[in-house]
């Protein structure tokens, strides 16, 4: 409900100690996408994504999501079209969620909350050698932002829901190799909005160009369970804290322009 949504949004981050305003932080992220003010642009092309599932290398516990990295030495797994001029490497891709399915997005459409978003980071292999040197500029970043829903099992996912027990605590890594990050992308991919942000975590750097899909992904409610049963807290630490709500209160949108694939 509209109340729940600003309760959950207004709520601060307890995990940060960091910033959580950016000085002259005028275009951060996450924002609400408002859909009537989205402005449909003819000239925004179809994503164009080609991911070999042998560049996968390792899924781990950062403390924050669990992330499932890629090698991006090479330009195998990469993203191209939609607005962008250049070519993209896939680095990685996470998860945001909350501890319950009434919340979880970082994005949000017409302020509607969703259990779960899934974000596949990419950065300019065009401009840049380095994703570290990229997430410093203005055009170095695109991610992709998949919002999750609650519904059937989502087949794909479990390979990864599987691994999750192994990586409970902060720090933890497995190898995780052959996993196609194109199977967690909704069949429709041309239909999606784009701005201008930022990172949702320190360095909350300004080098982001976001593609949030319009189409959602369905998984099961025991697939998102196991993605709260993984620990912000490493091994050592006696406080055990499960890993949820970890997403960022949303930003304003300073005059951005939002524009939509589609009509
Ligand atoms: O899309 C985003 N989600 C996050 O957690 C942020 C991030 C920060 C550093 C590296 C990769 C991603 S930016
Ligand atoms: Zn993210």
């Amino acid at each position: 409900t509209a109340c729940s949504s600003k309760y959950v949004l207004s709520q601060m981050h307890p995990m940060w100690q960091g910033p959580l305003v950016v000085p002259g932080g005028d275009r951060q992220s996450p924002i609400d996408i408002v859909v009537r003010k989205s402005i449909f642009d003819s000239k925004l092309k179809p994503l164009v994504t080609k991911y070999d599932p042998h560049t996968c290398q390792q899924i781990w516990n950062n403390g924050y999501s669990f992330l499932v990295e890629y090698d991006d030495t090479t330009d195998k797994s990469t993203l191209q079209g939609g607005p962008m001029e250049d070519k993209f490497r896939l680095c990685q891709f996470h998860f945001h969620w909350g501890e319950t399915n009434a919340w979880g997005s970082e994005h949000t459409v017409d302020k509607k909350l969703f259990p779960a978003e899934l974000h596949l980071v990419h950065w300019n292999s065009d401009k840049y050698s380095l994703f570290e040197e990229a997430v410093m500029e203005d055009n170095g970043l695109a991610v992709i932002g998949v919002f999750l829903k609650v519904g059937k099992r989502h087949e794909g996912l479990q390979k990864l829901v599987d691994a999750l027990p192994a990586i409970r605590h902060k720090d933890s890594v497995v190898e995780f190799n052959r996993f196609d990050p194109g199977c967690l992308l909704p069949t429709n991919t041309d239909d999606y909005w784009t701005y201008h942000g930022s990172l949702t975590t320190p360095p909350l750097t300004e080098s982001v160009t976001w593609l949030i899909m319009k189409q959602h992904i369905e998984v099961s409610h025991e697939q998102l369970a196991v993605f709260r049963s993984l620990l912000f807290t490493s091994a050592e630490e006696d406080m055990q804290k499960s890993m949820v709500n970890n997403f960022r209160v949303q930003q304003p949108l300073r005059g951005r322009a939002v524009r939509s694939s589609f009509s």
